[in-house]
């Protein structure tokens, strides 16, 4: 059995090798050639999987790609071929909306907003936008929420407020969507030289779910065109790893596309990947998450009777502190390239890997995602 894998997906090798041989490669370029005697690919965001990267090869029989985003998987394809798919919904869910929480404690540190003034709009409410949404509130800050294709199933109590409203009301725009380009609701350039018009002057933007959702050369207008600035955190970039480098001056926070990339989030999409593919071979799970996960440098703290939600920041700033990886890119940017700076990405662990202790643990810290001590 060849198990051909992108190489930078952590604990791959842990996880598959008692299902076959396991064979890495470089993601962004990877051949056919390469790929003709595999029976399962493993992918991240950065392949392209379809007809010309798997037309010569006839054994294969399974891929996963260990992310969230499926756009760069030609779904219909494998199923014309009957090659079983799976991505890894989720996984770094918990990663995303922790990269979002520090950019606005950083962003309301530095412009000293009051947070609890201002409305945040979180545009598409799945797994990352619903959790942000679930944070965000656990915090007592106002959220809109946007998504028409959850309005459209008339879920009870799911409050929708459309696109173009949460345009005009909101002072903070977060985007959580698929990068799609058809159906009803498309989310390529969902924010566009129209959209941006009808946003307040000031209101601030943050993307971490696809560069395109975000038409880059409209922003780089919007952002130069006014004598008031808005505030931009970028994650994700159209046309990656060639990023529009003239819209770093105007942005607050700009990084790598490593939103997602906290040690749990990573390994879990891998894990998730792992399960299916025993599953498929019939194989048992021999290995758990928890077993292979390095111990972190943090483990344990005691929180005291005076912690409240003033001190929230500080304490996830112990763990995460977005400026880093703002650094990182700004750094090394045009030194190194956009791929070294996120194979070489620093570990960063999520909020569940610190423990705490103490007579008693506000609520919201456990909505954040900390764990209790045992
Ligand atoms: N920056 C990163 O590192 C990173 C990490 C993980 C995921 N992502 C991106 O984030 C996206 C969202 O992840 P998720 O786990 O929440 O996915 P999900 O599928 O659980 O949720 C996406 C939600 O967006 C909604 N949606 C679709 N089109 C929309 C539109 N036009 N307007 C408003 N809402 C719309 C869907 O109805 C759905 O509820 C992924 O598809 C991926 O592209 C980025
Ligand atoms: O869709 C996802 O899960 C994320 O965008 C993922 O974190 C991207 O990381 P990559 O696969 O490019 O390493």
């Amino acid at each position: 059995m060849k198990i051909y894998a992108d190489e930078n997906m952590p604990l791959v090798q842990a996880f598959f090798q008692h299902l076959g041989e396991v064979v890495l490669f470089d993601g962004r370029k990877v051949t056919a050639t390469e790929l003709a005697d595999a029976d399962i690919l493993l992918v991240r965001s950065v392949t392209t999987v379809n007809a010309s990267l798997l037309d010569t090869n006839t054994k294969l029989r399974f891929v996963g790609t260990a992310t969230i985003g499926t756009e760069h998987v030609d779904q219909a394809y494998l199923a014309s071929r009957n090659i079983a798919f799976a991505s890894a919904p989720g996984c770094n869910a918990q990663s995303v909306v922790e990269y979002v929480l520090s950019s606005l404690w950083y962003l309301a540190e530095h412009y000293q907003w009051q947070l609890s003034d201002k409305t945040i709009g979180v545009v598409g409410v799945g797994n990352i936008g619903s959790l942000l949404v679930r944070c965000l509130t656990a915090l007592g800050l106002k959220v809109l929420q946007c998504d028409p294709l959850r309005h459209e199933e008339a879920e009870s109590n799911f409050f929708h407020t459309d696109f173009n409203s949460l345009c005009q009301q909101a002072d903070i725009i977060s985007f959580h969507t698929p990068l799609t380009q058809e159906g009803k609701w498309p989310s390529r350039h969902l924010l566009n030289a129209r959209s941006l018009a009808r946003l307040k002057p000031d209101c601030a933007i943050i993307n971490a779910s696809r560069g395109g959702v975000i038409d880059n050369a409209a922003l780089l207008d919007d952002l130069t065109a006014k004598a008031q600035r808005r505030a931009v955190v970028l994650d994700v970039w159209e046309n990656e790893p060639d990023v529009l480098s003239a819209l770093l001056p105007y942005v607050d926070i700009a990084t790598a596309h490593i939103a997602g990339h906290s040690v749990e989030g990573k390994a879990r999409g891998t894990q998730m990947l792992y399960q299916r593919c025993c599953e498929l071979l019939g194989q048992p799970v021999q290995w758990q998450l928890q077993q292979l996960l390095a111990q972190p440098a943090m483990e344990k703290l005691q929180i005291s009777a005076n912690f409240g939600l003033p001190d929230v920041q500080n304490l996830a700033r112990l763990l995460y502190d977005v400026r880093r990886d703002d650094a990182i890119f700004r750094h090394a940017l045009s030194v190194k390239g956009f791929d070294w700076i996120r194979k070489t990405y620093p570990p960063r662990r999520e909020f569940s890997s610190l423990q705490l202790s103490g007579k008693v643990i506000p609520d919201y810290l456990l909505q954040l995602g900390f764990s209790l001590a045992q």
